[in-house]
């Protein structure tokens, strides 16, 4: 075929990421609800965006498993493909979630979890920090420093603890890595032994319902992550929302000549 490929005819799979996270499932989704003659490659966030990222420095055909807040978005010129059939849903909202029983066991740090709260902006400013290279503590030390009366508001009233653990959980999504390392910082501030471990949504869910992780800022919802919720809704603790005017969907570069999901048929 002699396209540029830039009409999406020059494709033949979908770049995803980890299999377990909602997006992917919503991706095989569209691939049978549209009927695209397309893969879906699972693989991981970070070769998502290095596949993403390649393909624009040659101005090549690619469509990711995308979601905002993403760093990418700021990196690179980059467009949704409209969704007619409403395959990714509507505008979502991360939640955070905590095993059954915490607000007993750690009620300082459960009240920290139940304030934190912040914007599509604050998490940029630390995912872009970790993209060009900081570490994640020290791009969440750093955003804490310059956000003192923000954090101050989730911390106020809570008295200080004594080294108590505190285990959170996340998958190691660019969005969720800013959340948890800044929730850890503000954790460790009032006294807390914060352990972060990143592991894949499915075991992350099941972590915060058998109770062996204390908390995750990584819950997608209502669609991404509504598998999950269903399954553990009766075992967890939903807190509420600490991210609004999140979005997942199927991403291209501008340069490519189709605008929705349909034109990669
Ligand atoms: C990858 S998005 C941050 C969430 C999800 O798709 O599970």
């Amino acid at each position: 075929n002699e396209s540029s490929g830039n009409d999406g005819s020059g494709l033949n799979e979908i770049t995803g990421i980890d299999g377990g996270a909602g997006v992917m499932s919503a991706a095989q989704n569209a691939i049978d609800t549209y009927g695209l003659d397309l893969a879906l490659q699972a693989s991981s966030g970070a070769a998502m965006t290095e596949a993403l990222g390649n393909a624009i420095d040659n101005e090549e055909p690619i469509v990711v498993t995308g979601w905002t807040p993403h760093w990418m978005f700021t990196t690179y010129d980059l467009k949704y493909l409209d969704d007619p059939e409403n395959v990714f849903g509507e505008e979502e909202s991360i939640h955070t979630f905590t095993r059954d029983g915490l607000a007993e066991d750690a009620p300082e740090a459960n009240t920290v979890l139940d304030n934190f709260y912040w914007s599509e902006d604050d998490m940029g400013e630390v995912m872009l920090d970790i993209q060009e290279g900081t570490d994640p503590e020290e791009a969440a030390a750093k955003w804490v420093e310059s956000h003192q009366d923000q954090v101050d508001e989730w911390t106020d009233g809570v008295s200080e603890v004594d080294g108590d653990s505190i285990s959170l959980a996340y998958v190691s999504w660019d969005s969720e890595i800013a959340s948890t390392n800044v929730v850890k910082n503000v954790l460790e501030s009032i006294g807390y032994n914060v352990e972060i471990n990143s592991m894949e949504s499915a075991f992350m869910w099941a972590g915060i319902a058998n109770g062996e992780q204390d908390a995750m800022v990584a819950g997608w919802l209502p669609l991404t992550h509504q598998e999950y919720f269903e399954d553990y809704e009766d075992q967890v603790v939903d807190l509420g929302v600490n991210f609004e005017g999140a979005k997942t969907g199927l991403v291209v570069p501008e340069y490519m000549d189709i605008d929705s999901i349909e034109d990669l048929k």
